[in-house]
């Protein structure tokens, strides 16, 4: 399984938890990353763990301010990108141009969607996973696997008939081991993950815990 921890702009500290997930790392069979904001990615990247950025920009190098460029991000140290997640939506045609532009910088990318609908869409454009994650429980710490297993049954589904080489991860509301279980018995390869770590006391034991089944 993927565990891909999302630090939003939680007030957490990108290091102790970059430091932490890499140890935990050193111990599982899972595969671990984080995505701290832009600004940390160096220093996160710097721990050693895998490191992905939360965002990236339908942009070339040019004339454009405020953007985030996918080529700046492989330089400082990610090795893959969320892309339209549901606190940073695009458009259709935006989605696909930050898909190629995080395949021109070399990125993995893991496009987001709400539903089962939309993972068939953001599968057709040909990104390495998708991550369906119902907005509604997002920081909820009520799990989609829980709550709304259809949904991600229905993304494995909908992503597979269109494009059987693109996985499929799950979000929202995972924070335990068990979360983790139930939505690879769901069909799902991974899980978007953010507040059950970011927001823990005890950041290392929160990791400790979700990969313990693994
Ligand atoms: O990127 C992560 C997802 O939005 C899930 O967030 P959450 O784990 O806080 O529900």
């Amino acid at each position: 399984m993927f565990v891909l921890v999302n630090l939003k702009t939680y007030p957490c500290d990108p290091i102790e938890v970059a430091e932490a997930v890499s140890d935990v790392d050193d111990r599982t069979d899972a595969r671990l990353a984080v995505a701290p904001q832009a600004a940390h990615l160096e220093r996160v990247a710097e721990t050693g763990v895998e490191t992905w950025a939360q965002h990236v920009d339908p942009i070339d190098h040019g004339s454009n301010t405020g953007h985030t460029l996918a080529e700046s991000v492989a330089d400082a140290g990610a090795d893959g990108t969320l892309i339209n997640h549901s606190e940073q939506r695009l458009k259709l045609a935006d989605i696909d141009g930050s898909v190629r532009a995080a395949e021109r910088a070399d990125l993995e990318t893991v496009v987001c969607a709400n539903n089962p609908a939309q993972i068939g869409a953001a599968a057709a454009l040909g990104p390495d996973a998708v991550a369906v994650e119902p907005p509604e429980l997002i920081g909820t710490g009520t799990p989609v696997s829980q709550a709304d297993p259809d949904v991600v049954e229905d993304a494995v589904d909908a992503a597979s008939n269109v494009d059987s080489a693109v996985s499929v991860l799950c979000g929202a509301g995972i924070s335990t081991g068990d979360d983790v279980v139930a939505a690879g018995g769901l069909g799902a390869e991974g899980v978007l993950l953010a507040s059950g770590v970011a927001k823990a006391d005890d950041p290392a034991a929160a990791l400790e815990d979700l990969v313990e089944p693994l």
